[in-house]
């Protein structure tokens, strides 16, 4: 498949920090969007650094953090967020005065917070493409994932509109649909439309194993359908999930509790055989699952960013 540019790229040197399925990603993408842009990448991990230069990941892999950002317009952090201020301090005494710093975590509130703290005076414009798989690692990642996705990026107040500008157009050259909010605003939304379910998956899947010894294995044995489809989300990077939920505390707890009290109603209607209100509730919800296919926001379009239908 061709995927030629069709703006200038916004930044001639893009430093990807973390090579895995986000890193690797950005890195492929940028190789097969934007040409001539050259693409350095880094990771703390000395095995991950030695497999991305197996496969040819970055124009450079770098060995220090001084190379991983020498020259760089755009820095991006591509690592689990309860990682990202460590990540920066490292980088922090080489970076170029003027280069761009964003990042890609699925949480911005504490990740804003970080990367300040860690790199006064740069400026940041953090960033999250909602697109991903439950694989991780240099060898997950591929060009097309942010294709027709949403970005949303939370520059803090203050943030050059010329940065802002830059990495906008950065993500809409990946292919990616870019959409501005407040950082916290963000984590709410996030937090109903991505952490919660994961959160219920994690959980059914460790409750239906724990139930195996009174079914007798037979839940792994007729495992289909709706089972099926909540291992693959709990099959997520633990390092990534767990940095998730202690750096979006406040906003999933208040969404857990929300969602506890909804569980808890259609519990009651089981309970006393309310047949209208479970079938009130399931018209719903068939119908907001349709409107997402409707809006085009469905990712379960055959072979897109599932990891066993991974795009060539
Ligand atoms: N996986 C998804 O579906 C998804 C989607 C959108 C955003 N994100 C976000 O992207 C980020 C990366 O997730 P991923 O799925 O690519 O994880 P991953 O585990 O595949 O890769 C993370 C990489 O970061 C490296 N790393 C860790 N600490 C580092 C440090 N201090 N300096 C340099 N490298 C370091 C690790 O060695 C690893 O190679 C996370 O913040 C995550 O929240 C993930
Ligand atoms: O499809 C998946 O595997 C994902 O979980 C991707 C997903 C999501 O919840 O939509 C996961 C975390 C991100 O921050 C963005 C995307």
């Amino acid at each position: 498949m061709t995927l030629a540019a069709t703006a200038p790229a916004p930044f001639a040197k893009v430093s990807v920090i973390g090579l895995g399925l986000l890193g690797g990603s950005v890195a492929r993408a940028v190789r097969a969007r934007m040409p001539g842009v050259h693409v350095t990448g880094y990771d703390a991990s000395a095995d991950v650094r030695a497999r991305a230069a197996q496969i040819d990941l970055a124009d450079t892999i770098a060995q220090t953090p001084r190379e991983a950002v020498a020259e760089a317009g755009l820095v991006i952090f591509c690592v689990p967020v309860g990682a990202m201020g460590a990540a920066a301090a490292t980088l922090a005494p080489y970076l170029p005065a003027d280069c761009v710093i964003s990042d890609v975590g699925s949480s911005k509130a504490s990740v804003l917070k970080a990367l300040g703290e860690a790199l006064p005076g740069h400026a940041l414009v953090p960033a999250h493409p909602v697109a991903g798989t439950e694989q991780s690692g240099p060898d997950a990642g591929f060009a097309t994932l942010f294709v027709g996705r949403w970005c949303i990026l939370t520059p803090p107040e203050g943030t050059p509109h010329e940065a802002v500008a830059r990495v906008s157009a950065f993500w809409e050259g990946l292919g990616a649909k870019v959409e501005m909010m407040e950082a916290a605003h963000h984590d709410l939304v996030l937090a109903v439309t991505s952490h919660l379910p994961h959160l219920i998956a994690y959980t059914i899947v460790g409750t239906a194993s724990d139930l195996e010894e009174v079914t007798q294995s037979e839940v792994i044995k007729y495992s289909a359908g709706g089972f099926r489809d909540f291992t693959r989300i709990a099959a997520s990077d633990p390092t990534m999930w767990r940095d998730v939920f202690l750096n979006n505390r406040d906003a999933v707890l208040a969404m857990l509790q929300v969602f506890t009290e909804d569980l808890t109603e259609l519990q009651k209607a089981i309970r006393k055989g309310d047949g209208e209100a479970l079938f009130d509730h399931f018209t719903r919800t068939r119908a907001i699952r349709r409107s997402i296919i409707q809006m085009g926001q469905d990712d379960a379009r055959p072979d897109f960013g599932r990891s066993d239908h991974k795009p060539a």
